[in-house]
């Protein structure tokens, strides 16, 4: 824990640009200007030119006067900060803001030292990054608001009753909320935001439900409350029979409890102390950014000391009830695991291994889940690539109790198990996999199971094997419930997961708390409010994810695409687009530049037809959902490891999961229509990279888009949240001397003419979709066809007659020197495509 903050002094003193300060003693709110205000000793008197001081003296009087009358005149709960009537307000330069003027609310006299604006109609907070104060204020709006937007220099925050919910259930009390955003906002708060925190906070975090020694325990601090809810129909009804006192007992704290992999951590300070003064230096930031959130649960923590907690035990039956009977009277039920008073399940042997540091982000999303010496079940949002696994992995590690794990893909299974056997010392035998190749239990008394949302909440008759798994996992108690990409999983996949497996706690993880059905607000209530979403640029900024160049490449379409694009059928509009000449010339071009800067690239397409198009005619491999396993393994250990093998395209099977940190370089040819998860899971597959931390290194994203058609519109709204993470996309309207590539396809309208031919004839009766979809829930069934489309089998060049074989015929010079390669035994993975090749050209 930090060292203890004292309450800011009233007043303070108001710094002038060179540094001056003059004395406040007008009584008053505490104002940021404590928040470690440089002092007037730090500015060499030398250096200040007098004219300006003299004119600073009068400004700072004139200042100090109306300060002092300003001051003296507000005070929290006055009602003179409510709305004035227009004409009171109102100027000649109101029209140009017109409901957004809010010059009615007075700037504080140090407003400069304060780093936040705000709306006091919507509960919107600006803030400002550059103002010296803004990393503290920082860390406090991340725990009581949503962060909505986060550019370079001005973060937007919304206060939401989702998000109060989310800072009551971390700790902190309605007046830490009130008292600290009045600290750091420009103008006095407004009475419209302070009744509104206060409605929304008084009865949140008042009750709890506790699993103490198997038991089930409505709990509360306020035993007033705790009769009332008795006094209900419904949950009196509940009550255990005998046990009609309500037990007393006092509230743990964070005391003794160290989250394993940080600084304090046993076996782990040797290894931090061997990571080099950068960490070293990140971490004492970390730990300065949480100084005030830790202050305020600090001076918590030792009012629950004394805290009494009152109790009654409900049946495990009536558990959704009571919590559905609690949120209808207004007290939303919070979730919490006493883990380490629980003596009935057995505790697992695992640990971080000891040269197992985690990174300070993730040490302060875990600190919001342990924050209280329990485990309360929630939601922590990190980047793609950030290290969600080893979050998960270290809050098993800290309930050492048998965990249960989540996936969307079996490929997911698999990394997952692989991941707790690198960063901890778990036994083998303790981590066993549910999928439908792999039904293994653990030998032990408890361990962990690997598995995926679909084989737990399976409709279907299933195996002898499944079913004994099944009874297996209904049939024991969890310490801990990890769910991986919560933003995926709709509400009643969660429902029957969490009715069918009883856990104590449950973790939700995901890079984008966003769905395009805004469904999002159900999780809130299924798993536990966001306990911590961190800032994407911060941690590019400090190496834990690449930095990203992003470019929208603009694609005029030849005039007989756009033709038949305008009449074309939505199906076909898509494939056109994809199949732009323009787009495949400045696909071939970037593919060019960047294998020759010594760049990994990954091609994203989701039109298959397109995918395998692009990937034959520039002689590249590709990925799609019915590449086999083996196949699919051998390819991406080729690019990861081949010099020869540098540019893989893949269909949106690799849009999540796949960890490539040789990629650097991606390009998105066809897309998911307006999906701003789908960019950012994309996005994620190169913010990984390995060479992150080179000098100077960036990583670059391009989307390629058909000008003028509908993919335009579809692109901007899929930038929108990567745009709201602090990322600017540039728009590339001309390549450099595209011209100038060599072997440039399509160049001639002869050639042209002849793709737009063989694109509709080839795509006449429909197209082929992805068997596979890693997104298990998305709209698109994972094994089914989307209707009015058909599944092909084979190539389609062997149904149309072109294809394949035409292709074959304008890269002779590439399919030789493929030959030559498979000739030369060069890999078995070039020998298959070359046998692929060589049937099509027979068939022909
Ligand atoms: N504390 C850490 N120290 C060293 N490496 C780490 C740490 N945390 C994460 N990593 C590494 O960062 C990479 C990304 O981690 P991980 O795969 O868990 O990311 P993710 O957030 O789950 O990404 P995605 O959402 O794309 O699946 C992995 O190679 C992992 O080993």
């Amino acid at each position: 824990m930090p060292p203890k903050r004292k309450a800011m002094p009233a007043g303070g003193s108001v710094i002038s640009k060179a540094g001056r300060t003059s004395a406040m003693s007008t009584p008053g709110p505490a104002t940021p200007r404590s928040l470690d205000s440089p002092m007037v000793s730090d500015v060499d008197e030398d250096l200040i030119d007098e004219d300006v001081t003299e004119a600073q003296k009068e400004h700072e009087e004139l200042l100090n006067k109306e300060s002092e009358e300003f001051v003296n005149s507000w005070a929290i709960g006055s009602s003179r900060f409510q709305k004035p009537a227009k004409q009171d307000y109102r100027d000649s330069a109101s029209h140009f803001f017109g409901k957004r003027d809010f010059s009615w609310l007075q700037l504080k006299p140090d407003h400069k030292d304060c780093p936040l604006w705000i709306d006091p109609e919507k509960g919107t907070i600006v803030l400002e990054r550059f103002n010296e104060h803004a990393s503290k204020a920082t860390d406090f709006l991340t725990a009581i608001a949503e962060p909505k937007s986060r550019p370079q220099y001005l973060h937007e925050y919304a206060l939401t009753t989702h998000s109060l919910y989310a800072a009551v259930s971390i700790g902190l009390q309605p007046w830490d909320i009130i008292s600290t955003l009045d600290r750091f906002l420009k103008t006095p708060l407004p009475d419209s935001v302070r009744d509104f925190i206060t409605s929304c906070t008084k009865s949140y975090g008042k009750v709890k439900l506790v699993l103490k020694n198997n038991k089930y325990f409505v709990e509360s601090v306020d035993a007033e409350l705790l009769q009332t809810l008795l006094r209900d129909e419904v949950i009196g009804k509940l009550r255990i029979h005998g046990s009609d006192e309500i037990t007393t007992s006092y509230a743990p704290t964070m005391g003794g409890l160290v989250i394993p992999g940080t600084q304090n951590a046993a076996g782990v300070h040797q290894a931090g102390l061997r990571q080099g003064d950068k960490k070293a230096g990140e971490q004492g930031e970390a730990t300065k950014e949480t100084e005030l959130l830790a202050t305020l649960n600090e001076e918590e923590d030792d009012e629950e000391d004394k805290e009494a907690v009152h109790a009654f035990e409900i049946p495990d039956s009536a558990v959704e009830t009571v919590q559905k009977r609690c949120l209808d009277l207004q007290y939303p039920i919070l979730e919490e695991y006493d883990f380490r008073n629980d003596d009935v399940n057995a505790n697992l042997d695992i640990d971080l291994k000891p040269n197992t540091l985690i990174r300070p982000y993730q040490e302060q999303s875990l600190s919001k889940m342990f924050g209280n010496g329990r485990a309360k079940s929630g939601i922590i949002v990190l980047p793609c690539g950030a290290g969600k696994t080893l979050v998960g992995i270290t809050a098993a590690c800290t309930i050492k109790k048998g965990v249960i794990v989540l996936c969307t893909s079996s490929m997911s299974v698999v990394q997952w198990r692989q991941e707790f056997l690198k960063w901890s010392n778990i036994n083998p035998d303790d981590v066993a996999i549910f999928t439908a190749e792999s039904k293994n239990k653990f030998t032990g008394n408890t361990g962990i199971i690997v598995t995926t949302y679909s084989m737990v909440t399976n409709n279907r008759e299933r195996s002898h094997d499944s079913k004994k798994m099944m009874d297996f996992l209904k049939g024991r108690e969890w310490g801990l419930m990890l769910l991986d990409e919560v933003h995926v999983v709709p509400a009643d996949v969660f429902r029957r997961v969490i009715s069918s497996i009883k856990s104590h706690s449950k973790l939700g993880l995901t890079a984008t708390l966003l769905r395009e059905d805004d469904k999002i607000s159900h999780l809130n209530f299924l798993i536990g409010p966001k306990l911590y979403e961190a800032n994407w640029m911060e941690l590019s900024q400090q190496g834990h994810i690449a930095k990203v160049q992003c470019a929208e490449v603009w694609c005029p379409m030849p005039t007989e695409f756009y033709d038949e694009y305008l009449r074309a059928t939505s199906r076909m509009k898509r494939t056109l687009y994809a199949m732009n000449p323009r787009k495949f010339q400045a696909c071939q071009y970037l593919i060019n530049y960047h294998e020759a800067r010594g760049d990994k690239i990954i091609v994203f397409s989701d039109e298959l037809y397109s995918l395998k198009q692009y990937a034959l005619k520039l002689g590249k491999v590709y990925i799609y959902g019915s590449t086999g396993q083996a196949e699919r393994m051998q390819v991406l250990e080729n690019f990861q490891h081949n010099p020869q093998v540098n540019t893989l395209f893949l269909s949106k099977i690799g849009d999540t999961s796949l960890d490539l940190p040789e990629a650097t370089c991606l390009i998105q040819i066809s897309s998911h229509f307006g999906s701003r998860r789908q960019e950012a899971q994309r996005l994620g597959r190169i913010l990984r990279a390995k060479r992150r931390n080179d000098e100077g290194f960036n990583a670059f994203f391009y989307s390629l888009v058909s000008k003028d058609t509908q993919e335009m519109y579809y692109s901007s709204k899929r930038q929108a949240f990567l745009v709201d993470q602090g990322y600017a996309f540039k728009v590339i309207t001309q390549l450099a001397n595209i011209e100038k590539t060599p072997d440039l396809a399509f160049a001639t309208a002869q050639e042209r003419r002849e793709l737009l031919q063989r694109t509709l004839v080839d795509n006449e009766k429909g197209t082929e979709e992805d068997v596979e979809n890693d997104d298990l829930f998305g709209k698109i069934s994972s094994r089914g066809r989307k209707k009015g489309t058909r599944r092909t089998a084979g190539t389609l060049g062997e149904l149309s007659g072109a294809g394949d074989m035409a292709y074959m015929e304008q890269k002779k010079a590439a399919n030789r020197t493929l030959k030559k390669n498979i000739k030369a035994g060069q890999s078995l993975f070039f020998k298959k495509i070359g046998r692929e090749k060589e049937k099509a050209l027979k068939k022909a």
